[in-house]
C-alpha cells in the first residue's frame, strides 16, 4: 500500500499538490454525525407519538437501537471504523431520564444529558444539540414557535430556552462550543390566507429563545422550502431565516441542502454566507426528488459542497453537520458510509491545486480549467485515502463492512 501511496502521491505532487499537508488538515476537521440515524428519529421519549413535523424515514432494516444503551453501543462501532475528529449532534429528545420520571420538552434540564456528556467524555468527541420541535401532542395544526395560539407558542418557546440552557451546560462540562440548531417543521398544505403574521409570530418567538446571553452556544436556524403535508407554505422560509440570522449577531444560518428547491446548490451558498458571516453551519445530506435525506453518498454536489469549504480556507468557519436517516439499511453502515464520504469529499477538496484553479480563472484561461479539472477526477485518489485510513487505523476498504456484519450477526440480531 505504501508503494502505492507514493506513486499516487508524487502524481499530485506534479500538479503543485501538497498530499501531506492535505492530509494533517484532514485530519482535523470534525464532523459532527447525528444520533438519529441510529433509530430512525425515534428518540428516547416512549410517548406513542409516530415521527411528524413533514420528515419520514422509510424502511425496516432489523436492529434498530430502542434506548441509550444500544444506540450509544452502535455508535461507538461506527465511531470505531471512521476516521479523523468526531462529533455527536443530539435531538432533544433523546434526553436521558430516570426510570418512571416525567419531563416534558419544555422541562428539560441539563441532568438529562448527563450521559450524553460522560458518553462523549469517554469517547473524547464534542457534541451538537436541537430543539425537537416535532412528534409531540402540543404541535397544534402543524405549529409550534408560529402558533396563534398563546399557550402552543409559550410551549416551544419554554423548549427552545431549555435547550440553549443545556448546549450551554454541555459545552462548559466539555470545553468545546455547542451548536444549538432552532428548526420547526411549522407550515400550511394549502394556500394561506396570512403569510406574515406567521412569521411575525417566529420572529417574536427566536427573540424570547435567543434573549439570554450563554456561555459556549452557537445558535443557528435552519430553514426548508416544504414538508410533507405542509407543502405550500413554510413559515421558517429560507429567505425568513437569512434576514433574521443577518440582523442577529451571534445567530447564524443553517444550510441543509435538502431544504431547498432541487435545482439550488448549497454549494454555492457557501461563499455567500461566508461573505457576511464567520460561521456557516450545515446539515448535510442526499435529497432525492424531496428532501428525503438519503444517505450522503460521494457525488457531485457533496465534492461542490466540500471543494467550497476548503478553497474558501473556511475548513474552521464551515460547521459541518449530516443530517439523513436511511431505515432501510444496516444504520451503522449508513453512518459509516455517510460520515466517509463527507470526509472524502473533503480530501477530495484538500488534493486539487485551488490556487492555480483560481488564477486560470481570473485569467480567463477556461479551457485549461476545464482540462485540469477533468484530469484530477482520473487521478489516484483512493490510494491516498487508503493510506490516511491507515495512519488513523481504521480499515481502509471494505474490510469495515465485514465487521459491520459480525456486529450485525453478534449484537443487532439479537434485538426484538
Ligand atoms: C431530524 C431533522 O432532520 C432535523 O431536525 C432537521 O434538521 C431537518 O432537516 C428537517 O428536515
Ligand atoms: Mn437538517
Amino acid at each position: 500500500m505504501e508503494n502505492r501511496y507514493e506513486g499516487a502521491k508524487r502524481r499530485y505532487e506534479e500538479l503543485g499538490v501538497d498530499v501531506e499537508q492535505a492530509l494533517e488538515k484532514l485530519v482535523k476537521v470534525p464532523v459532527s454525525i447525528h444520533c438519529w440515524q441510529g433509530d430512525d428519529v425515534t428518540g428516547f421519549e416512549n410517548s406513542g407519538e409516530a415521527l411528524s413535523g413533514g420528515i419520514q424515514a422509510t424502511g425496516n432494516y432489523p436492529g434498530k437501537a430502542r434506548n441509550f444503551e444500544e444506540l450509544t453501543a452502535d455508535f461507538e462501532k461506527a465511531l470505531s471504523l471512521i476516521p479523523g475528529k468526531k462529533r455527536i449532534n443530539l435531538h432533544a429528545s433523546y434526553a436521558v431520564l430516570e426510570p418512571g420520571e416525567r419531563a416534558d420538552r419544555n422541562a428539560l434540564e441539563p441532568r438529562h444529558f448527563e450521559k450524553w456528556v460522560e458518553f462523549a467524555k469517554r469517547n473524547n468527541i464534542g457534541i451538537d444539540f436541537n430543539p425537537t420541535f416535532f412528534s409531540h401532542p402540543m404541535i397544534r395544526d402543524n405549529l409550534t414557535l408560529s402558533s396563534p395560539d398563546e399557550t402552543v407558542r409559550r410551549f416551544w418557546v419554554e423548549h427552545g430556552i431549555c435547550c440553549r440552557r443545556i448546549s450551554s451546560y454541555i459545552a462548559q462540562q466539555l470545553g468545546s462550543p455547542v451548536l444549538c440548531n432552532v428548526w420547526i417543521p411549522d407550515g400550511y398544505k394549502d394556500i394561506p390566507a396570512d403569510r406574515l403574521s406567521p412569521r411575525l409570530r417566529l420572529k417574536k418567538s427566536l427573540d424570547e429563545i435567543f434573549a439570554e446571553e450563554l456561555p459556549g452556544v452557537i445558535d443557528c436556524v435552519e430553514s426548508k422550502v416544504f414538508g410533507i403535508g405542509m407543502e405550500a407554505y413554510t413559515v421558517g422560509s429560507a429567505e425568513f431565516y437569512l434576514s433574521y440570522a443577518a440582523s442577529h449577531p451571534g445567530v447564524y444560518d443553517l444550510l441543509d441542502n435538502g431544504h431547498y428547491h432541487p435545482t439550488e446548490m448549497v454549494s454555492d451558498k457557501i461563499p455567500s454566507l461566508l461573505a457576511f458571516f464567520d460561521k456557516v453551519p450545515l446539515h448535510v445530506t442526499r435529497p432525492v426528488r424531496w428532501d428525503s435525506d438519503h444517505v450522503v453518498l460521494l457525488e457531485d454536489e457533496l465534492k461542490e459542497i466540500a471543494k467550497e469549504i476548503v478553497r474558501n480556507d473556511a475548513l474552521d468557519r464551515v460547521l459541518i453537520g449530516l443530517d439523513f436517516f436511511d431505515a432501510s439499511v444496516n444504520r451503522i453502515s449508513a453512518w459509516i458510509v455517510g460520515t466517509r464520504n463527507m470526509q472524502k469529499a473533503l480530501l477530495y477538496a484538500l488534493l486539487q491545486p485551488a490556487e492555480k484553479m483560481k488564477e486560470l480563472q481570473d485569467k480567463a484561461e477556461f479551457t485549461e480549467l476545464m482540462m485540469l479539472s477533468e484530469e484530477l477526477k482520473t487521478l489516484p485518489f483512493g490510494d491516498i485515502w487508503e493510506h490516511y485510513c491507515d495512519t488513523q487505523h481504521v480499515p481502509a476498504t471494505k474490510v469495515w463492512f465485514e465487521e459491520v456484519r459480525q456486529y450485525e450477526m453478534d449484537v443487532l440480531s439479537r434485538r426484538g
